[in-house]
């Protein structure tokens, strides 16, 4: 049995058909335009449909829409065929039933300001609909007040025919759910895919068994197992890869389970250095990977000045992503005629990477109708590239990643690791890089982390960091004036990445560690906390 979502360009897309598969029910995403005989006949035994979110609105001419049969298909071979709109889906199946979808700047949508209140982004309130049972969607969540859920839309539902039920509101979005049961059409303004919807895997259950009557018949059997498997028949049998090792969690779960699949001898793992590592880290990774788990095939590249030198003079975030992924490869493509002096009879073909899911989305690749948030590195790669690209890794979330790891024996204190992106302190220093910058913020985000270790506050936070703002502000120091750069901390709660809040660390630490900043890192007289959610914001700042 099969749960079938189109996919409309959301961020989350791939997050609903994990929630669905957790829930052991089998799941597809396919591209929002296919047709609803092509899908049958593809996913004979589909038993509901979920519209994803996306980016556009459903009132502007190009916006994309299903085939309408979907709507219309509510009886399939015989059965029901009930549907989920999350989002942009929910603003589908609203427009399709004839409710007014808009946005509260639209200055031809006056009459229904009073309903379209507004935007929200990031963390909501349910209130639930006065008859108070939360609908067959909602069911078993109104019993508790306050039910949190996680919001990304500027358009809103109103105006809906009699037939549709409205069962949940907040205090800025009229309709925040609605359904109508006979038609088995539900829909939800919010996310329930995503881990900060506190009740979204009720959400998703209720529809998966109670409406569309799945039974659990999938389960991910052992999967270290097919992967490994599977990259057997990727890589040719007297092929080698070339794999970009960072110390994280990614690439060390990546090339662990490569060298399982190929043998030690057919991997050969490369870290860059590229001069934009936070204070010590080199050492680290080479201590790491040499002595603690023995890679017979690991080498150092040290990029520093090949790195430096592009970006100097650059300010624009996606030019400096573009620039650091093409060097990566660049700094690969060296590191592999260094390999092949040494051993010439072997034949490099692939370059490994631990690029996961959440990269991926936000650079836009899996879909054609997702926006592209950035380009992380890992997927800016240069047309003119020779080797092939062998990514284990990329179908899962950071928290499978790190279940996956702890399977194969990847020591847990790595595991537990803060992630650090690829382009390291450049997407942190924001605007152009110079040498002092780099020294400001690898001295200011070491006290940072070493104190959240300190105070026992590190595992209690999914990523920490600082960034610089190169904006200088007035001080005084021992009387003295100063004028100075900013330090922001940023230090997030998630469970992918996809959606993160802000950690609620104690006042005392916060007094604490700007006063260690500021007294102990020259060229920083302001230290910032960042109290943002993803969304709106992303986690880095670039
Ligand atoms: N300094 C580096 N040298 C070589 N490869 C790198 C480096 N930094 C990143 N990469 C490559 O880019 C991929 C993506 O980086 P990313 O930071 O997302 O993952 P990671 O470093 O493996 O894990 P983590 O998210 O825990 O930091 C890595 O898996 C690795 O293949
Ligand atoms: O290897 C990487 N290359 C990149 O280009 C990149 N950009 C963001 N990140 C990491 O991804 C997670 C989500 O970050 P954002 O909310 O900023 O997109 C966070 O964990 C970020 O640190 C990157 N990792
Ligand atoms: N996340 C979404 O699906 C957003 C839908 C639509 N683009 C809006 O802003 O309301
Ligand atoms: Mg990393």
């Amino acid at each position: 049995m099969s749960i079938v979502i189109l996919n409309f360009g959301s961020q989350f897309a791939h997050l609903i058909a994990r929630r669905v598969r957790e829930l052991s029910v089998h799941s597809e995403i396919v591209p929002y335009d296919m047709k609803l005989d092509v899908m049958l006949e593809k996913f004979p035994n589909v038993r509901g449909i979920i519209l994803s979110g996306g980016p556009e609105s459903t009132h502007q001419p190009d916006a994309p829409f299903p085939d309408k049969s979907y709507f219309e298909a509510s009886t399939v071979s015989g059965r029901t065929l009930p549907i989920l709109g999350i989002c942009y889906g929910m603003q589908l199946i609203a427009t399709h039933i004839g409710a007014h979808v808009g946005r509260l700047d639209a200055p031809s949508d006056q009459e229904i300001t009073d309903h379209l209140k507004g935007m929200e982004y990031g963390k909501a309130e349910l209130t639930f609909a006065q008859h108070g049972d939360g609908g067959r969607l909602l069911k078993g969540l109104c019993s508790k007040p306050n039910e949190v859920v996680w919001m990304s839309h500027g358009d809103s539902v109103s105006k809906l025919p009699e037939k549709a039920v409205i069962t949940s509101t907040t205090t800025s979005c009229h309709v925040a759910s609605f359904e109508i049961a006979s038609e088995d059409k539900y829909a939800v303004q919010f996310h329930p895919e995503v881990a900060h919807t506190i009740s979204g895997s009720t959400i998703m259950s209720n529809f998966v068994f109670d409406i569309c009557k799945c039974e659990k018949d999938w389960s991910i059997q052992d999967l270290a197992k097919d992967l490994v498997n599977s990259l057997r028949e990727e890589v040719g049998p007297s092929e080698c890869v070339i794999m970009g090792v960072s110390g994280g969690v990614d690439s060390t779960v990546a090339s662990t389970l490569l060298i399982e699949a190929l043998g030690p001898e057919r991997v050969h793992c490369v870290f860059v250095d590229h001069g934009l590592l936070r204070k010590n880290e080199r050492q680290q990774v080479i201590q790491y990977f040499e002595h603690d788990l023995k890679f017979s095939n690991f080498h150092l590249c040290d990029a520093s000045d090949l790195f430096l030198s592009r970006l100097k003079g650059v300010t624009d975030p996606e030019e400096k992503r573009k620039i650091i992924g093409h060097s990566f490869i660049e700094s690969f493509d060296k590191e592999v005629e260094n390999i092949l002096t040494k051993h010439k009879d072997i034949q490099i073909a692939w370059l490994g990477q631990g690029t996961i899911y959440p990269d991926r989305i936000e650079s836009a690749q899996p879909s054609k109708s997702a926006h592209k948030i950035k380009s992380h590195h890992n997927l800016t790669l240069p047309a003119s590239m020779k080797l092939k690209v062998v990514e284990p890794l990329k179908e899962l979330y950071k928290d499978e990643v790190r279940r996956l790891g702890l399977q194969i024996g990847v020591p847990k204190d790595l595991i537990d690791r803060h992630p650090f992106p690829g382009p390291g302190l450049a997407i942190r220093i924001l605007g152009e890089i110079d040498h002092e910058k780099v020294k400001i913020l690898q001295e200011s985000d070491y006290l940072f982390i070493q104190e959240l270790r300190n105070w026992k506050l590190y595992d209690q936070v999914w990523q920490a960091f600082a960034a610089l703002i190169p904006v200088r502000t007035v001080g005084v120091m021992g009387d003295a004036r100063t004028y100075d750069f900013i330090i922001t901390l940023r230090a997030v709660t998630s469970v992918d990445g996809m959606t993160a809040d802000w950690a609620k660390l104690p006042y005392e630490f916060l007094e604490h560690i700007s006063t260690q900043i500021i007294n102990r890192v020259k060229g920083v007289n302001r230290v910032l906390y960042d109290v943002s959610q993803k969304p709106p914001s992303t986690i880095e700042y670039e």
